[in-house]
């Protein structure tokens, strides 16, 4: 099914006189605000947002609305831009800017495809999506993490995952113990499999990222992996050679201290999703707790740590 999406860019003086109005001549709308905006209203905006700063409208707000394909839509188009002239109360009318566009349901779903194609991420990771399985060239001591993100995080092109996945490639052994803490789409499970660790364990909150790592972890022929839900380390009562954990760096900092907990003398914690502005904050916190910090990666903003428990 098609459906028509049209969005209106203007100032946030307006919202609430254009909300009122769309809700009534639409099924739903949503709003998103500018960069700007959002800064200003929400506490500690750079450690929950910062991951899509393209996904914010240039004006204040953007309000959009979504029509299925057997209305009208230049009916519609042609009341919203009559109530944009006959409403008095509107500021800066020369700069409301209406957009319309078809969306087709099912591009929901694959258009990403597009975009998503085989690289390398690090000297022997090499990332190769589902659809793209055979049509690869593959080096000798090449390690293929097969992957079909969906919706779940971590197809590896972020760089978060990626200095993750040099760190895995680095110290990952066989007869590792490892946790992999918000694992996503699975990729740091999938990665420790392939350096030969095979007592694994795959956690996360999202039950929608439990199902797509079950399917990835399937997909590269992984067999007895515990996938579970959890919440970071609460409740964890083993003992890893190996944490490990992508998340932002407010949600690191409150598992530090479980992550020691829950490393055997020795053991390793691999944390990352940090801004590079929390460096300082994640280093002291890290040494606190009783941790060396043994590197550090920096890549476009964000850095990863290898810290170790003592023996
Ligand atoms: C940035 S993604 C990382 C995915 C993958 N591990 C990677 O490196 O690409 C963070 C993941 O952590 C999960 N997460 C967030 N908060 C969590 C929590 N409190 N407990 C467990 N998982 C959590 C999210 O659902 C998400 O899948």
């Amino acid at each position: 099914m098609n459906w028509h999406k049209i969005s209106i860019n203007t100032s946030v003086e307006n919202e609430e006189m254009l909300t009122e109005f769309l809700t009534d001549i639409s099924n739903g709308i949503s709003v998103d605000y500018s960069m700007d905006i959002m800064k200003s209203g929400v506490e500690d905006f750079d450690n929950k947002f910062r991951l899509n700063p393209d996904d914010y409208p240039e004006s204040d707000i953007r309000l959009t609305v979504y029509f299925d394909e057997s209305v009208s839509v230049d009916q519609k188009l042609a009341q919203i831009r009559t109530f944009i002239e006959e409403t008095k109360s509107l500021v800066d009318k020369d700069d409301i800017n209406i957009t319309q566009d078809v969306v087709k349901e099912t591009d929901w779903e694959n258009e990403w495809k597009k975009y998503f194609h085989s690289f390398r991420v690090s000297e022997t990771f090499m990332i190769v999506p589902s659809w793209e399985l055979d049509d690869h060239e593959i080096k000798a001591d090449d390690r293929l993490i097969k992957l079909d993100p969906g919706m779940a995080f971590g197809t590896g092109d972020h760089p978060t995952t990626s200095m993750c996945l040099k760190f895995i490639e680095k110290i990952v052994k066989p007869e590792d113990k490892i946790i992999d803490v918000g694992t996503g789409s699975g990729i740091l499970t999938i990665g420790s499999h392939l350096m030969g660790a095979r007592d694994l364990t795959a956690t996360d909150i999202d039950e929608l990222s439990l199902k797509v790592a079950r399917e990835n972890l399937k997909l590269n022929d992984i067999d007895g992996v515990e996938v579970r839900s959890s919440d970071l380390l609460k409740n964890e009562t083993r003992k890893y050679t190996i944490v490990m954990a992508n998340i932002l760096a407010h949600v690191i900092e409150m598992m530090i201290t479980d992550a020691y907990n829950c490393l055997i003398p020795g053991g390793h914690f691999i944390s990352s999703g940090i801004i590079v502005e929390k460096k300082e904050d994640i280093l002291t916190k890290l040494e606190s707790a009783g941790f060396t910090v043994l590197e550090l990666l920096e890549d476009n903003g964000w850095i990863s740590i290898l810290a170790k428990k003592e023996d």
